[in-house]
C-alpha cells in the first residue's frame, strides 16, 4: 500500500530504516516527513519556509496533515494529490519500504538536496517539535516551548564552537534510568528535610499576604521565576531533563548551544506536568511536611521550596526517559496501544507494582536514617527506633506512592502518546 501511494507521488528518496527504496516528492518550501515504523507506516506534512529550509533554520513548522497508513488503507484516504493539494513549494517524501519489523524507530527526511541531508534532519525535527507545541496538550501535560535551539546558536552571546556532548542513546536502558531515579530520592528527600526546618509561612504562597512585583505574584512564584530566567542564561532548559515551570521567563543562553544526543522523541518538549507538580507540592506537600504557623523565614523557606520543585520535575520527567526505555523493549505492543490512543492500555502495560513497591519501602527507609542526628560518638539512632525525625518518613512514602509515581506515569503516558507522531531523531 505504501509503494501504491509513493507512486501516486511518483518522486524517488530513501528509506533511512532500512534502505529499502523510497519514493519522494519535491519542488520546495514545504515537506512531508514520512517514516515506517514497527508495524505502522504514516505521513506527516510540516510546512516550513522555503528560506529556513535553505538556510537550515528552525522555522515555525506548522502541521498540516498526518496520514495514518494502516487507516488511510481502510478508508481509501492516502496521501496523494486528490487528497492534498500539493502545492510549488510542497516537498513530500513518503517511504516505500513494506516491512512490519523495522531494527529502530525511524523516519525519512526529504531533504533540499542529498548533502543537506544532515542539517535537514535536525531543523525538521525542530518542525516536528514545533508543531506538537502548537498541537497543544490535555489537562495536566502543558506545552512548553522548545528551548532555544541548537541550530540557531549563532546568535548566543559568548559565541564559540557548539559541543557535542557524548551520544549515550544506544546504552539507554531501564536499569540504567532507574539507577538515576533512585540516586534522584536522596536529592529530594534531603531538600525536604531543608524545608521542614521552617514552619508552614503560609504568606510564602499567598500572593494577597505578599506580592511581588511588577506581576504581582507570591514570593515562591517571584523566586522560582527569577531563578529559572537566570538558569536559563546557562542553558538549563535546553537539557532535555529540565522543565521550566514559567516558559515566558526563559530566555536565549547567554553560552553556546550543547548538542544533546537525541534520545527522545521530537514530540517530548510538549509533555510538562509542572502545574500538576505545583499544586501537589503547595496544596498538599507543604502543609503535611511543616509545622503549622509562620516563624517569618519567608526568603528562607521559599529558597528550599526552589530545590525542592526542581528536584521533583526533575525526577518526573525522567518519565521520558523510562517510557522511551520501555518503549524500545516492546515496540510493537506499545505502537498498537499509541496507534489506537489506549491510555489504559498504555499505563497498564507500563506499571510495575513490585517496582513501586520496592520504591516505597526505599524512599521511607532512606528518609527515616537521613533524617535522624548522628551523634559525636557517630551512633545513630537506631533505625527502626521511633526517635522523632527531621521528617516524617510515612509523608516521604506517602509523597512518592501518591504524587511522585502516579505523575511520572502520565508523563510516561503523554509521552508515549506522542511517540509514533514524532519519532526519535535519527
Ligand atoms: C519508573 C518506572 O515506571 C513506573 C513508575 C515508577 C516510578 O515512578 O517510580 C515505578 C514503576 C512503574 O510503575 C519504572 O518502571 O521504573
Amino acid at each position: 500500500m505504501a509503494m501504491a501511494a509513493a507512486e501516486t507521488l511518483g518522486q524517488r528518496g530513501a528509506c533511512c530504516a532500512c534502505g529499502a527504496a523510497a519514493r519522494t516528492a519535491e519542488s520546495g518550501g514545504r515537506e512531508i516527513i514520512a517514516y515506517h515504523h514497527s508495524s505502522t507506516v504514516s505521513a506527516r506534512l510540516v510546512s516550513r519556509t522555503a528560506e529556513d529550509l535553505a538556510s537550515g533554520r528552525r522555522g515555525r513548522g506548522r502541521l498540516r496533515r498526518t496520514w495514518w497508513l494502516e487507516s488511510a488503507r481502510r478508508s481509501n484516504d492516502f496521501p496523494s494529490s486528490s487528497n492534498y493539494v500539493i502545492s510549488g513549494h510542497d516537498r513530500l517524501a513518503f517511504s516505500s519500504c513494506s516491512s512490519t519489523t523495522s531494527p529502530s524507530p525511524s523516519f525519512l527526511i526529504a531533504s533540499a538536496s542529498a548533502s543537506a541531508s544532515a542539517s535537514a534532519s535536525a531543523s525538521v525535527a525542530a518542525a516536528a517539535a514545533a508543531a506538537a507545541d502548537g498541537a497543544g496538550a490535555g489537562d495536566t501535560a502543558v506545552a512548553t516551548p522548545p528551548p532555544p535551539s541548537p541550530e540557531s546558536g549563532g546568535d548566543s552571546a559568548g559565541g564559540g564552537e557548539h559541543a557535542q556532548l557524548m551520544d549515550e542513546s544506544h546504552t539507554l536502558t531501564l536499569d540504567g534510568i532507574r539507577n538515576t531515579l533512585i540516586r534522584l530520592e536522596d536529592s529530594i528527600i534531603f531538600h525536604l528535610i531543608e524545608r521542614a526546618q521552617y514552619k508552614w509561612n503560609l504568606p510564602t504562597y499567598d500572593a494577597r499576604m505578599i506580592s511581588v512585583p511588577p506581576h504581582n505574584v507570591s514570593l515562591l512564584a517571584f523566586l522560582l521565576r527569577e531563578t529559572e530566567r537566570l538558569h536559563s542564561n546557562v542553558r538549563r532548559y535546553t537539557s532535555p531533563d529540565e522543565h521550566p515551570f514559567f516558559p515566558d521567563a526563559i530566555e536565549r543562553p547567554l553560552l553556546p548551544p550543547l548538542l544533546y544526543p537525541k534520545v527522545l522523541c521530537a514530540g517530548s518538549c510538549g509533555v510538562n506536568v509542572n502545574p500538576a507538580i505545583w499544586k501537589m507540592y503547595i496544596e498538599w506537600l507543604v502543609p503535611q511536611l511543616t509545622e503549622e504557623g509562620d516563624d517569618k523565614n519567608y526568603g528562607s523557606a521559599a529558597t528550599c521550596d526552589v530545590l525542592c520543585l526542581q528536584a521533583l520535575s526533575r525526577r518526573i520527567h525522567y518519565g521520558k526517559f523510562v517510557a522511551e526505555a520501555k518503549y524500545r523493549q516492546a515496540m510493537e505492543e506499545y505502537d498498537r496501544l499509541i496507534y489506537n490512543k489506549d491510555r489504559e492500555g498504555i499505563m497498564k502495560k507500563l506499571t510495575v507494582k513490585a517496582v513501586e513497591d520496592a520504591v516505597v519501602r526505599r524512599v521511607e527507609l532512606k528518609a527515616r536514617t537521613f533524617g535522624q542526628d548522628i551523634f559525636e560518638s557517630g551512633v545513630a539512632a537506631a533505625c527502626d527506633s521511633e526517635e522523632p525525625r527531621k521528617i516524617d518518613p510515612k509523608i516521604v512514602a506517602r509523597l512518592y506512592q501518591d504524587g511522585i509515581m502516579p505523575l511520572t506515569k502520565e508523563v510516561e503516558v503523554e509521552y508515549l502518546l506522542r511517540r509514533l507522531d514524532f519519532p526519535r531523531t535519527p
